[in-house]
């Protein structure tokens, strides 16, 4: 193991579980290789950046870890391609993709920890084997409940009927979009469809937080009620949505699911709602459980950040679809059965081309929304339109603060306490959360002043100074809390808000209070709550899946890998009718230019046309 390795551990550039991982080869290996120690070491650490595997091509010659600041001694340096490879490929420990080893080199040079390469192996051959079924429906009773659900043949595609239609059609698809195109509604109209070709179809919904899953139920009941169908279609329209794991049903203590491939999930169809927030092994496993006849549908949005562990699964998905066009084929089966004529494309460039349809048109978002022009100059990467949008007095769902980098924590702080007032003036639990869920701080960073810590304190004193709460300690009144780990036996999980108040049943004591799915509250003696967090304010990723009336997006001082334009896009997406951003221009330019680039092979097994790797 080179001594460069334990330096950069010490001071904390590589964890000491990727150093534990290296030596851990290293014993296993057939003799000492520094190129496989590096290789071994850099794998575990990239997957703990959320890179599904390593592109030694990109790496080859370069300083790794950040290493290039360090003193001359102490900067590691990846060995040359050609080198590397050789090594890694004698080491005894390194393996061609189908083969049962610890790491996995492939053709493109792509390094995997073995179980990631399988991940993405199965994953991928489950997909474009699920985009190539066909199953066998009623076209002509299909034709008229389009028409029925989405209105006669229109000049412009109705790409929301298009989307049924290929849904129908075939076994996978993939309906991608921004906050409000319609995912929801769509998917509704879907699943009608297909309870009229056959009521007895076991439907499943599914989100992977709770929070994502109570507002699929939500939406879902919403449209319901709009179906132009027999009530008995209506009824069968299942609302119920709950997690992946739940689904799954994780088994408690292990990192495993009682479903699998070898003991399939009782469903027909599933719906997956929030796919961008999936990450490559649960994907993996969720479609490994899935019976090879079951339709599977995924609703995301493939422009906001990636998942918090490895992979950009959806993104990969999606690939360069928006800019391809269908095979003849489907270009004919759509002509026939909702009377649009699409132009086919000549090169198809996999099953996967015909199973994902773009939404484009927000409907939360009317033409004059600001909210709605910024997120599409973020998502374009046009840091200067997104400034004009912000600066103009043209949009009053809109405002900027800080952005000549001066403003204080303060302004911040008070801005939320005047929000917070609200829900803290509110005894009834019901009530109070609903208030409270209406506005919400959302920052880039855990630490610092501008991160949630720091800004959790400031608006904490900013309330008490206002006499809206009495942090004396810290069960006070008012406080709102964010579980962080899930608790299975409680029924608590990530990502849940409560609220600590006066407990009448309980003689005033204070107690959390959380929102049920059916609108009910529970309340949770504070000491058996478990870990979790302040939660004025909270991350954009911990935000993923939540919305909020107005939000306020607090950028840091200083730049930050962190800031980029997926997490930007998500933080301005939150808000439904007002965002207010707290940040320098040029802060926010920095993280508008930068992207998200998450190394993977999944989008080249996808999309590369007739491309099957060993098994
Ligand atoms: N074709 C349409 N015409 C008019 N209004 C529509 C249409 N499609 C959806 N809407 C309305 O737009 C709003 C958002 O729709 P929906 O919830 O289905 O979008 P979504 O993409 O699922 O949103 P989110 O990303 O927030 O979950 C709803 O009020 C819905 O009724």
């Amino acid at each position: 193991m080179p001594d460069q390795l334990y330096a950069a551990a010490s001071r904390g550039l590589i964890r000491s579980l990727d150093l534990h991982f290296a030596r851990t080869l290293e014993r296993l290996a057939d003799g000492r290789s520094e190129a496989l120690s590096l290789g071994a070491c850099l794998v575990s650490h990239q997957v703990g950046l959320g890179h599904v595997c390593v592109d030694l091509a990109q790496l080859a010659g370069r300083p790794l870890f950040g290493s290039e600041s360090q003193a001359d001694g102490e900067v590691i340096l990846a060995p040359d391609l050609n080198s590397w490879r050789k090594h890694l490929q004698a080491s005894g420990v390194v393996g061609q993709p189908g083969q049962g080893m610890p790491l996995i080199l492939d053709e493109q040079d792509r390094l995997y920890l073995g179980r990631y390469w399988r991940f993405e192996d199965a994953l991928a051959r489950q997909l474009r084997a699920r985009a190539l079924m066909q199953p066998e429906i009623d076209l002509q009773r299909l034709r008229a409940g389009l028409e029925r659900f989405f209105g006669p043949a229109s000049a412009e595609p109705d790409w929301q009927k298009l989307a049924a239609a290929i849904a129908l059609l075939r076994g996978l698809a993939v309906i991608a979009g921004g906050p409000g195109t319609g995912k929801t509604t769509t998917v509704v109209k879907i699943l009608a469809l297909l309870l009229e070709q056959d009521q007895n179809l076991r439907i499943a919904l599914v989100a992977p937080t709770g929070k994502a899953a109570a507002r699929l139920s939500e939406s879902i009941k919403a449209r319901k009620q709009d179906l132009a169908c027999d009530a008995v279609i209506r009824q069968a329209v299942p609302e119920e949505a709950g997690t992946i794991h739940r689904l799954l049903k994780a088994l408690p203590g292990q990192n495993g699911f009682r479903h699998h491939a070898g003991h399939p999930l009782p469903v027909d169809v599933l719906v997956l709602d929030e796919a961008s927030m999936v990450d490559l092994p649960l994907m993996a496993r969720l479609v490994d459980a899935l019976p090879p006849q079951a339709r599977l549908y995924m609703l995301g949005d493939q422009d906001q950040l990636a998942s918090v562990e490895a992979g950009s699964v959806l993104a990969d998905i999606c690939g360069a679809s928006a800019q391809r066009g269908y095979s003849p084929e489907l270009c004919g089966q759509l002509q026939a059965l909702a009377g649009v004529a699409l132009p086919a494309t000549e090169s198809v460039a996999g099953p996967l081309q015909d199973c994902i349809v773009h939404l484009r048109a927000s409907h939360r978002f009317r033409q004059d929304s600001g909210i709605g022009a910024l997120a599409q100059a973020i998502n374009q990467g046009d840091a200067e339109a997104a400034g004009r949008i912000l600066r103009s007095n043209q949009f009053a769902d809109l405002a900027w603060q800080g952005e000549s980098g001066a403003a204080s924590l303060d302004l911040v702080a008070q801005r939320a306490a005047g929000a917070y007032g609200l829900y803290l003036g509110l005894d009834a639990p019901g009530a109070a959360l609903e208030a409270f869920n209406r506005f919400r701080v959302l920052c880039a960073l855990r630490d610092g002043p501008y991160g949630v810590a720091g800004l959790n304190q400031a608006i904490e004193s900013a309330l008490a100074h206002k006499g809206l709460i009495s942090p004396g300690n810290l069960h006070y009144a008012g406080r709102p809390v964010m579980v962080i780990r899930n608790d299975y036996t409680l029924r608590l999980y990530n990502g849940d808000i409560g609220i600590l108040l006066p407990d009448p049943a309980a003689n005033g004591a204070i107690r959390a209070f959380f929102a049920q799915p059916d609108g009910s509250v529970r309340a949770i003696h504070p000491n058996r709550l478990p870990e979790h967090d302040t939660a004025y304010a909270m991350t954009v990723h911990k935000s993923q899946g939540s919305e909020f009336d107005e939000v306020l997006l607090v950028l840091p001082e200083a730049d930050a890998p962190v800031l980029t334009r997926e997490l930007i896009y998500t933080g301005v997406t939150r808000a439904r009718r007002h965002m207010i951003l707290h940040g320098s221009a040029s802060i926010l330019s920095l993280a508008i230019r930068r992207r998200v680039s998450r190394a993977s092979g999944l989008l080249d097994k996808l999309w590369q046309s007739g491309s099957a790797s060993p098994s």
